[in-house]
């Protein structure tokens, strides 16, 4: 058999298509397990084999490591062991080689260092020193996040390169600008500097640009959907001579939106490139056809995407499984007994199973169950639940309460800090030895003595004894909430910035919580330790290679599993709280895409469960996901029984959210608005689809996309100069505004309530209520002051006033509403607004808290 025709072997006809279309701009659409793996590398060595091209001239870019990685070996088994496959890497990896051979056109040696997050730890040290900072006024995590956050902008670059100097008193910038002189005096990289100093040479150097642009004859470009907007334009930058550019992704597959991917660069990539080709791979090799029609029934949701259906040629197989637990604890037994009847059954491996989640709290009822039922699994990419930091931080608080042992005590006596270092610890050891007594014991009963009475071990001392105390009186969900509060874990973790340590706490307190109320006797917390202990030490022998796999989908991607189990298929956890929160349509539709990810990695079986019970991070009770709700019943069969009334509160839940998430543009095309950061703009266009407006702003020349539901928006009514008068007029309507706040707010205080409070709700906690009513009522208030203000302050462009056509009467009472001076002309002579607009008023404040 000749190359050609190897290359060309076992392809379909639009695989084969994408392998030898190797002229011009070309879109390769890949469904869900279409064999884009295979079609990229065939097509890599088609050029290198059948064309005839050096190895060198062709880059090919993949997402992470892992692929280029695995795409190099594939490839090598196609053309051999002799050719340079150096150019197959990531977009880092290829700005490194940029940079090795160019970076001496920005007067830096071309052994430059490339940092990573330990060596920006360094540098932060260093700075913090300096300035004399602790981690309590940032923490390093923040700090970082901030560094990247300031490096998605090319701005900071004129303080190293262009050795612009900047004066500022703002804490962390203060930061920042000493971390980028480091950085400049030791010619260090970090990776966000790769991309940008690439993308700076190549802009102010065409010479640079041409070299590269010729010497790269073919680009190709793995997970486009997954590029963002910076690593596109330097992979179009580079296409530009050639123009041989082949793109190849699954827009239904973005799942990193939120990291700054822009799957429109593959949607609109035609209408970018007009004499592009697009070729839709979507016959799938992975899945039956009852999963894959279980993913194309659900993606067909999402808005923004290229239509395209998947087909399969593959075997019917087994139906997909919906079950619904009454708690997490039966999700999970029932997840661990049908892996154990299949591997009995239908004679397959543990490692033929997946368990995928879309939150890592989600695995810790799953590996309760696993390990009951002595199953033997690993957790992909992640840490076991119990034991993880944060939980073994929390048991370990209980442990000391209860047994005092000295490993509890020296986990938490300086966590969260106290300042107890190693010499204060060596101390307590000392009287421990001689004294033979627990390392807590020789603490509390030498606290008196010189070297050991600092003010954290006395206060650590005291609550101790305080839980001991109270420990009888206490509930054990109710304990671990008062330890965290007053030992300042709970502070800890929350400044250390990570949510998912916090999250993890919180399933920890509801798997107790689920405990406490399923047994009639209360629990005591010797035996739920002990029971606890069971599960961080767990010693299946079992072969390391035959597990159960847990992982998050995040994780799962481009991977593929005979069973797949995605658990824990709960509103609020897929889609995230946080997706619903922000209630961004385009938040919804990536979660709806990491669930077309999570279905799409079965081959054989495919399995979604969820159980009822109370969600700690949503603070409400757990109904099926709304995506469930969304597949129609001949799509999978039910175990497990779902009652009607759990349905109808989930669709009654879903009705109010749809409610809110109703948000109608405010504003059209030319209307001049106001954001209280960028200032001054001009909407220019309205995405009705996507629910954003891009806006101009004047002030920087730049143009934005902001959302429709942001609040920070307002619109900016022709205006002229206030006359003296109108000036005086609009000092007394802002103070007949003052005095109606005040009055609003005593009336709705006297008044019950308009939104229903639960029943149970107590004295205090209704107070509580009213009080953050009130304070958002000032911040409202103080917001549309602020823009007030501004909007007089401000110059303004005068605009044609638009016809009365074009503004509806509901916008305009809007606008009047948030306009504090227009209730002045509203009711004639009357300063106050009227009922009707009061009623208003209060609605939109309503909306505001909801
Ligand atoms: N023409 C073909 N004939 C038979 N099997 C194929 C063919 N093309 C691909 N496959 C098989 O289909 C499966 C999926 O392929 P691959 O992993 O490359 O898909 P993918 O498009 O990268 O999927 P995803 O984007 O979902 O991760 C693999 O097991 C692969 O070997």
């Amino acid at each position: 058999m000749d190359s050609v025709q190897k290359l060309k072997k076992n392809l379909n006809e639009q695989q084969l298509k994408a392998v030898t279309e190797t002229e011009g701009f070309v879109r390769v659409i890949a469904g869900a397990g279409s064999g884009k793996t295979k079609a990229l590398t065939q097509r890599y060595a088609y050029i290198v084999e059948v064309l005839g091209i050096n190895s060198s001239n062709i880059l090919c870019v993949t997402f992470t490591n892992k692929a280029a990685q695995e795409m190099r070996k594939r490839v090598k088994r196609l053309v051999g062991e002799n050719s340079d496959l150096s150019y197959i890497t990531t977009y880092h990896g290829f700005c490194v080689r940029v940079l090795r051979e160019d970076i001496n056109k920005i007067k830096y040696p071309k052994n430059f260092i490339i940092m990573d997050v330990e060596d920006q730890k360094t540098v932060l040290r260093q700075v913090y020193n300096e300035l004399g900072l602790t981690s309590k006024v940032f923490t390093f995590k923040q700090v970082l996040r901030y560094i990247s956050k300031q490096k998605t902008s090319q701005e900071y670059l004129q303080y190293i390169l262009e050795s612009k100097k900047k004066e500022t008193d703002n804490e962390i910038e203060k930061i920042f600008i000493r971390y980028l002189e480091k950085q400049q005096r030791n010619f260090a990289l970090d990776f966000d500097d790769l991309l940008n100093f690439a993308l700076y040479i190549f802009v102010n150097n065409p010479d640079v640009l041409e070299k590269w642009q010729k010497r790269l004859h073919y680009i190709q470009v793995d997970e486009t959907q997954d590029s963002s907007q910076k690593q596109f334009m330097l992979i179009e930058m580079l296409s530009q001579f050639h123009k041989n550019l082949f793109v190849v992704g699954d827009p239904d597959q973005t799942i990193y939106e939120w990291r700054g991917a822009k799957p429109e660069i593959l949607v609109d990539f035609d209408k970018q490139f007009v004499d592009s080709k697009t070729i839709i791979m979507n016959q799938n090799y992975r899945s039956t056809p009852n999963i894959l029609s279980l993913g194309n029934h659900i993606i067909k949701n999402n808005k923004i995407r290229v239509e395209k259906d998947m087909f399969t040629q593959n075997p019917e197989g087994v139906e997909v499984v919906h079950f619904h637990g009454e708690n997490d604890y039966e999700e999970g037994l029932w997840v661990a007994n049908e892996i154990k009847r299949l591997v009995k059954d239908e004679n397959c491996k543990y490692s033929d199973f997946a368990i995928l989640y879309r939150a890592n709290h989600i695995s810790r009822s799953i590996e309760q169950s696993l390990i009951r039922e002595n199953i033997p699994y690993s957790v992909f990419g992640g840490i076991r639940f119990f034991e993880r930091k944060e939980i073994k931080d929390v048991l370990a608080y209980l442990r000391l309460i209860e047994f005092e042992d000295d490993f509890s005590f020296l986990r938490v006596v300086n966590t969260p800090s106290r300042g107890l270092g190693k010499k204060f610890i060596e101390n307590v050891a000392k009287i421990a030895e001689k004294d033979n007594i627990s390392l807590y014991s020789a603490l509390q009963q030498n606290i008196n003595q010189k070297a050991l009475s600092r003010k954290g071990a006395i206060d650590f001392i005291e609550l101790i004894e305080k839980y001991k105390k109270s420990k009888a009186d206490l509930i054990i969900s109710d304990l671990i909430k008062e330890i965290m509060d007053e030992s300042g874990l709970s502070a800890y973790y929350r400044t250390d910035g990570d949510t998912d340590r916090l999250d993890n706490i919180k399933e920890l307190q509801n798997s107790i919580v689920l405990l406490e109320t399923q047994d009639e006797e209360p629990i005591n917390l010797t035996e739920y330790l002990q029971e606890i202990a069971l599960y961080t030490d767990m010693d299946i022998e079992d072969d390391r290679n035959d597990r159960v796999k847990l992982m998050t989908i995040h994780t799962s991607k481009g991977l593929e599993f005979p069973y797949v189990f995605l658990c824990g298929f709960t509103e609020g956890v897929l889609p995230s709280a946080m997706s619903i929160k922000e209630r961004r349509a385009k938040a919804i539709e990536e979660e709806r895409r990491l669930t077309y990810v999570a279905i799409t990695r079965a081959e054989k079986a495919f399995y979604m469960t969820e159980s009822e019970g109370f969600n700690f991070s949503t603070g409400l009770n757990k109904y099926p996901s709304r995506f469930l709700f969304e597949i129609s019943d001949n799509y999978f069969v039910r175990k497990g029984e779902l009652s009607q009334e759990i349905i109808n509160e989930a669709k009654e839940q879903l009705k109010l959210d749809a409610s809110r998430q109703l948000i109608q543009k405010k504003f059209d095309v030319g209307d001049l608005v106001y954001h209280l950061i960028w200032k001054q703009g001009k909407v220019i266009e309205v995405n009705e689809e996507k629910g954003e407006y891009q806006i101009e702003f004047v002030e920087t020349g730049k143009t934005k996309p902001i959302n429709f539901e942001f609040r920070g928006l307002t619109k900016i009514e022709k205006q002229t100069e206030l006359t003296e008068e109108e000036k005086t007029e609009k000092s007394k309507s802002d103070e007949d505004w003052n005095s109606f706040v005040e009055n609003e707010i005593q009336i709705k205080q006297s008044e019950k309530p308009e939104i229903p409070e639960p029943e149970e709700t107590s004295v205090e906690e209704k107070k509580d209520l009213i009080r953050k009513r009130i304070t958002d009522l000032k911040e409202e208030k103080e917001l549309l002051d602020k823009i007030k203000d501004e909007k007089i302050k401000s110059e303004l462009i005068v605009e044609p006033k638009k016809s009365a056509k074009e503004t509806t009467k509901e916008q305009e009472t809007e606008e009047k509403i948030l306009s504090p001076t227009t209730y002045k002309s509203n009711g004639g002579n009357s300063a106050k607004p009227n009922e009707k607009d009061k009623n208003k008023l209060w609605s939109k404040l309503k909306r505001f808290w909801s």
